[in-house]
């Protein structure tokens, strides 16, 4: 694939509430074989501008395409059709279903048969079913869960069931994965973990973004990074020249005059 046609890309992308601008025009490219790092202060608008992206929200200004195509017009599930998954800041995993189908719902808009396959063993659901299982559990096992596929959700500790959720996320191959603070209420050892897992997620096709909070896993597994604040992008770049940007340091250490 053509690295430069599998981006997704923003321009100008504006979004108010009653009046208040919470984007004020961004221009953003993320680009395929690299984790892009979203950063910013509570409220500066990071979750927002993940919602424009899968179309949760429809921004008021801009426009969104990916591989060139826009998605203005496209629904959340159109877009999610197209590749586009993202995860939850909370835990959002069906609590009734193991770990295995949990996954096995990151497979669903691969599957092909009918209604009628669910209620009838015929042999193309048959088929199609055991091959969901299967990529299922090898997922699972390339984050080393293989062991919990049995388990339900509720008899895995928090780390591992954000894990999961990553797992549900990539199982059916996304083209652009978005991850909102997927190290929230992650202990360390479970941090490192996920870190680590991140880093194996990478492919040459693969766009991915996360918000994150934790500035080692950020500086750690990004190759480039969006600075946000009330907004607006105050910087972009590296780890190390976003780390050593005054204004970055600023909004993030404070200043005497602040
Ligand atoms: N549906 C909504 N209705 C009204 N205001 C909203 C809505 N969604 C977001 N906002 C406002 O937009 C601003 C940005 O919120 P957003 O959740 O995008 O920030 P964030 O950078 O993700 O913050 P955090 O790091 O705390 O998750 C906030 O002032 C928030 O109150």
């Amino acid at each position: 694939m053509n690295a430069d046609a599998a981006t997704l890309q923003g321009r100008g992308i504006s979004l108010s509430f009653g009046g208040i601008k919470v984007l004020k025009g961004l221009d953003v490219e993320f680009r395929p074989g690299e984790i892009t790092g979203l950063i910013g202060p509570n409220g500066a608008g990071k979750t927002s501008l993940f919602n424009c992206l899968t179309g949760a929200y429809r921004p008021q200004g801009g426009t969104i395409t990916y591989a060139g195509e826009p998605l203005g017009g496209l629904s959340p599930a159109a877009r999610a059709g197209k590749g586009i998954v993202r995860s939850f800041q909370t835990v959002a995993l069906c609590p009734d279903l193991s770990v295995l189908e949990n996954v096995m719902i990151g497979l669903s808009r691969k599957f092909h048969a009918g209604w009628l396959d669910a209620f009838l063993p015929l042999p193309r659901g048959r088929r199609e079913r055991n091959a969901m299982r299967e990529a299922a559990l090898a997922a699972l096992a390339d984050l080393g869960l293989a062991d919990a596929a049995a388990l339900m959700p509720g008899q895995l500790p928090p780390g591992m069931q954000r894990l999961v959720e990553i797992v549900r996320a990539i199982v059916g191959r996304p083209s652009v994965l978005l991850l909102d603070e997927p190290a929230a209420g992650l202990n360390n050892a479970e941090t490192r973990d996920l870190t680590r897992a991140l880093r194996n997620l990478a492919t040459p096709d693969l766009v991915m973004v996360v918000v994150e909070h934790d500035m080692d896993l950020v500086m750690s597994i990004c190759d480039r990074i969006y600075v946000l604040n009330f907004g607006e992008f105050v910087a972009c770049g590296t780890p190390a020249a976003v780390r050593n940007d005054p204004e970055v340091v600023r909004i993030y250490l404070g200043s005497d005059d602040d």
